[in-house]
């Protein structure tokens, strides 16, 4: 059973830092960590070898639009360390949905992975698999909980007859025993698992079509599960149980576990490490306690400052000047975030920033490049016994200019206070899913001709047929 229950503030703003204080109890993403939970125990009874490492390197997908093929996503390399959670934040259009969906390689027409590789332990490089061996990476190693997930159940059927359609679909044989691993699933998540098996999709509430769409994730026992905005559209209690579920889920299966959101407070709660994402770029990564601590990124520490407070001066948060690049208006070259920047400097028009690294902790940012640069020549200059004292130490690492004091924080409605809501050409209706789940405009672009979302995830679970063979031709980089 899941032993693990945690106390999640229901306030607004408790949630962010009340987070990052239970962190410190949970440790940071170390795998060993993870085993010792008892996720070892569990994967070996589900007969495999543990939770897969993921290694992306060098991706980049691009959309065809009238303007010519635009890169979505570009020279992503992000690695997801066996048995953590890492979460992907960014605003709208940052690529989070791009880069998860290339993780299955299921990047649909208008889109396709132009290059690099998505590299899984036990599966090999997913960009380079076709057919029957894709369709059996989906829903068997690689499980997937769509955007909206509580739409993307087929409202002519119940749940347990399109669990039986899945297992079909996957040559279970022994389906008998696909419903009482369903069950348990469900059981374990507090739910009544024939009843929901029994029922249509109208007949469950968000967070429990939230939990059936975690349920059909695993079932099939994938040991990689991504995750698209699992609390989008939930309301605060229901948001809490569910991330506790996540992570619980996650420790009693032994997963390595992406989630994708554009909400801070999402990833503080559940991530072992974080990854911020800006036009297409990973701009920022390590662990997610001392990111969200002590952002280095301009664009991260703007993210932070822009969540308003609830104790204290409300006027200090500050919503992010400007708007996110669209595909279009991304800058062909220099730093993507340059023109928000308040630390902008002549090279960031023409240098894409190189990514620097402290450890784990990795940020793509001339400024801190520089800064880096600073520290490093005043560490070898009192090395040499010639330090001025002036030399850049840690302290010169710009911290986030609000500071993240600890409960001090309220969440902000969308997570980043951002200007999510000027969505960009793209029609982007995160987050406002329709009832029927007909309507969801993200899974309408990512190239499901009739825009059900259910459709998405059946052709993801089930139809190599319909996805195999729709990237274009890759350019290796
Ligand atoms: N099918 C498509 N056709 C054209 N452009 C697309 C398509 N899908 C996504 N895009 C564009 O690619 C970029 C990245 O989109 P993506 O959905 O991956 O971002 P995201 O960070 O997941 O956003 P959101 O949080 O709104 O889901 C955006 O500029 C978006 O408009």
């Amino acid at each position: 059973m899941f032993a693990r229950s945690e106390k999640v503030s229901a306030t607004p703003g408790g949630r962010l830092f009340a987070a990052l204080r239970t962190r410190s109890t949970r440790g940071t993403g170390n795998p060993e960590g993870a085993a010792s939970t008892g996720s070892a125990a569990s994967a070996r009874e589900a007969g495999r070898s543990g939770p897969p490492g993921v290694r992306v390197s060098g991706l980049s997908v691009v959309y065809r639009t009238p303007a010519g093929e635009l890169p979505a996503v570009s020279g992503i390399d992000l690695e997801l360390v066996p048995g953590t959670i890492t979460g992907v934040v960014g605003e709208s259009g940052s690529g989070k949905s791009t880069l998860a969906l290339s993780l299955l390689n299921a990047v649909q027409p208008p889109g396709r992975i132009r290059s690099g590789g998505v590299e899984i332990d036990g599966l090999g490089d997913v960009v380079e698999l076709r057919g029957d061996d894709l369709r059996r990476a989906r829903g068997r190693h690689i499980g997937y909980v769509f955007q909206a997930a509580q739409n993307s159940l087929n409202p002519l059927k119940t749940v347990g007859k399109q669990l039986l359609d899945l297992g079909r679909s996957h040559d279970v044989q022994d389906l008998r025993g696909l419903v009482r691993d369903a069950k348990n699933l469900l059981g374990r998540m507090g739910m009544d698992g024939a009843r929901v098996l029994d029922s249509h999709q109208h007949e469950l509430s968000g967070g429990m079509r939230q939990r059936v769409g975690i349920m059909f994730a695993l079932v099939l026992n994938a040991h990689l599960v991504v995750l698209d905005e699992p609390t989008t559209a939930l309301d605060m209690i229901t948001q809490a149980t569910i991330l506790r579920i996540v992570r619980e889920v996650h420790e009693e299966r032994g997963l390595t576990t992406f989630v994708i959101t554009h909400d801070l407070g999402v990833v503080a709660e559940v991530a072992d490490r974080l990854a911020v994402m800006y036009g297409g770029r990973v701009v920022e990564q390590g662990p997610t306690t001392e990111v969200l601590a002590a952002p280095r990124h301009p664009y991260t520490q703007g993210l932070i400052r822009a969540i308003p407070r609830l104790i204290g001066d409300i006027g200090e948060a500050r919503a992010l000047p400007g708007r996110p690049p669209t595909l279009g208006t991304v800058p062909s070259r220099g730093c993507v975030f340059r023109e928000r920047c308040e630390l902008r400097m002549d090279v960031c028009e023409t240098e894409e920033p190189p990514a620097v690294s402290r450890g784990e902790w990795i940020v793509a940012c001339h400024a801190v490049a520089a800064r880096h640069a600073e520290e490093d020549a005043g560490a070898a200059r009192t090395a040499n016994g010639t330090g001025d004292g002036t030399g850049g130490g840690a302290g010169n690492v710009a911290p986030p200019a609000t500071g993240t004091e600890r409960g001090n924080v309220a969440r902000a409605a969308n997570g980043t206070g951002t200007e999510n809501a000027d969505e960009t050409g793209a029609g982007n209706t995160n987050g406002t899913e329709s009832a029927t789940g007909t309507e969801n405009e993200d899974e309408a672009r990512a190239g499901n001709t009739n825009g059900n979302a259910y459709e998405d995830r059946e052709v993801l679970l089930r139809g190599a047929g319909r996805t195999a063979g729709t990237h274009g031709p890759r350019e290796k980089a």
